[in-house]
């Protein structure tokens, strides 16, 4: 049996009069590991946010385990696009604390666990930390939640080769079965070994949703040959 957790109907967005996503239905059912991908600009970030509720369409509905009121919906997920408000001063435990203390659903034990896979140091400043190691506090972060969808955006962008290898094998046991994950990458043959289904953007809208098993078999091709295949025009949609 399968639970739809995600609902996107008819939902389009404009910032400044200029058009970046429209007509977008999409359904995503619980315990699925998403590959989101689209080439730069296609709207992927966008997508995420109209999810999260940091971004806000007037037309269109999103629906996010049966709640369509932005504030239920953020209860129901943990987007890693977090970070921004602590000063570079705050040391890593402190941030930890914050969500602790804002996010019941915010499982510290989880968190420790995911800190000692991911090196992280509680004493560390938000300044001193490189860009691959605020990645890092934001996987930790994001997966210490225990809700059932999480949103990642382009994660891994500065994480080194070796430990994101390591690191996308780990997301396997970090995240609660029922739990979904979506992921936006340009790297799709880095995840693929997790991804179970792929939505990529083109065109400003959902150009295909479809399981990765049959997409492969059907296409016997690899995501990233089929997603250029898809610029060049060779296939046409196939959604789920
Ligand atoms: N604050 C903003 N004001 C105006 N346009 C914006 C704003 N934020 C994003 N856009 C535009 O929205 C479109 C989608 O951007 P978005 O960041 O969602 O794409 P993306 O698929 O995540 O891209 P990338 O792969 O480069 O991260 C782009 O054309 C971008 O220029």
């Amino acid at each position: 049996m399968t639970t739809t957790l995600l609902q996107i109907d008819n939902l389009d967005y404009k910032k400044k009069n200029h058009t970046i996503l429209q007509n977008v239905n999409l359904e995503i059912d619980l315990g699925h590991f998403v590959g989101l991908a689209g080439l730069n600009g296609a709207g992927k970030t966008t997508l995420m946010r109209l999810i999260a509720g940091t971004a806000y369409s007037s037309t269109g509905t999103i629906s996010l385990a049966g709640d369509k009121n932005v504030a239920q919906r953020k209860s129901h997920l943990s987007f890693s696009d977090e970070l921004r408000g602590f000063n570079k001063y705050t040391r890593v435990h402190d941030i930890q604390s914050f969500y602790e203390t804002v996010y019941p659903d915010f499982s510290n034990e989880r968190y420790h666990e995911l800190a000692q896979f991911l090196e992280l140091q509680d004493d560390d400043r938000l300044g001193s930390l490189s860009k691959g190691m605020r990645e890092r506090l934001t996987i930790a972060l994001t997966l210490a939640r225990k809700v059932p969808l999480y949103l990642l955006d382009e994660p891994f962008s500065g994480i080194d080769v070796l430990s994101r290898k390591k690191i996308i094998k780990g997301l396997l046991s970090w995240v609660d079965d029922e739990s979904t994950v979506v992921i936006s990458s340009h790297h799709l043959e880095e995840i693929k070994d997790i991804l179970d289904q792929i939505v990529i953007i083109k065109d400003q809208t959902i150009f295909t949703h479809q399981d990765t098993e049959t997409l492969i078999a059907k296409e016997q091709c690899s995501l990233e040959d089929y997603f250029e295949k898809i610029y060049t025009r060779e296939v046409q949609d196939d959604k789920l």
